[in-house]
């Protein structure tokens, strides 16, 4: 029996708290070659902001990692897993464990939101509809929707709330891990911190731990405890805000110390 058997319940538990090991990675599409050599841990409970130029590979990174894009080398540990060599049931046990919300929010328009929220379920549980119901009211709630949300459709509600939604979707099955891809991308300054607060506030409540896609600096400096550059097709330089303020690399210094970065900066410090 393997250490990951015995331990079916939170086998990420025996590896230090690791709950996603990319390792050595490389991903190319015909001859382009988009990721090579890159390794990446998140821990446990962290939130970690994922950052990088346009078309670096963020989105191939996330997709890899989810088995959507198939990688030429390296491996992925999902909860201590190999996804490689998991089985089929593992794979199941592994899958049930994520959610994601992509960069679109991808509602279903033909859904209601609370039908929306109740995908996930439907695909992996076989639940009676009064409880699938009462699951998705508590999700649609903990996501900040008021209850008459739930019976709109995703073209009634404004940027903010279809992200909250997709949010709710991705929180469908209590996972451990969410991956959100630019989350607050084309929201407003407000929504968009509103909606930090509240990935911030469901870390703190749930343990979750949180794979941020992102180009919002604000999101950066107030939302994430670490932080991983993409660059030259692997990860540049990982670690907080400061490490990335202190880094020499030409990339991550326009980027964190650009003016804009540097009034966020000040601001951050200012709030007490
Ligand atoms: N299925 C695919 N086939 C061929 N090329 C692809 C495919 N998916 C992505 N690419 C290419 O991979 C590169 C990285 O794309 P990706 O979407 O991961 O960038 P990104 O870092 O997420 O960018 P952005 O910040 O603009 O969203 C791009 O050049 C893109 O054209």
């Amino acid at each position: 029996m393997t250490l990951v058997d015995e331990h079916a319940d939170h086998p990420d538990d025996a590896h230090d708290g690791i709950v996603l090991s990319a390792h050595d990675i490389k991903v190319a599409f015909g001859e382009t070659v988009i990721l090579d050599g890159l390794s990446l841990d998140i821990r446990r409970g962290e939130i970690l902001g994922f950052v990088g130029a346009s078309g670096a590979g963020k989105s191939v990174l996330l997709r890899t990692v989810l088995g959507l894009v198939k990688k030429q080398a390296g491996t992925i540990e999902l909860f201590g897993v190999d996804v490689d060599k998991a089985s089929d049931a593992e794979r199941l046990r592994i899958d049930m464990r994520l959610g994601v919300l992509f960069q679109q929010g991808a509602l279903f328009s033909a859904l209601t939101v609370l039908e929306n929220v109740q995908v996930p379920m439907r695909e992996y549980l076989d639940l009676p509809k009064k409880l699938m119901d009462e699951l998705a009211m508590l999700k649609i709630e903990l996501v900040g929707l008021p209850p008459d949300a739930a019976r709109k459709y995703p073209s009634e509600l404004s940027g903010g709330m279809i992200k909250r939604a997709a949010l709710a979707r991705a929180l469908a099955l209590d996972p451990d891990i969410v991956f959100l891809d630019e989350p607050t991308s084309g929201l407003d300054p407000i929504s968009a911190a509103e909606f930090d607060e509240l990935v911030v506030k469901l870390r703190d409540t749930m343990n979750l731990t949180v794979y941020m896609v992102t180009h919002d600096l604000d999101s950066l400096f107030t939302a994430c405890d670490r932080i991983a550059v993409l660059g030259k097709k692997r990860v540049l330089v990982q670690g907080t805000v400061e490490d990335m303020l202190k880094s020499e690399e030409p990339w991550v210094r326009s980027y964190f110390r650009g003016k804009r970065a540097r009034q966020l900066d000040l601001a951050t410090r200012a709030q007490p």
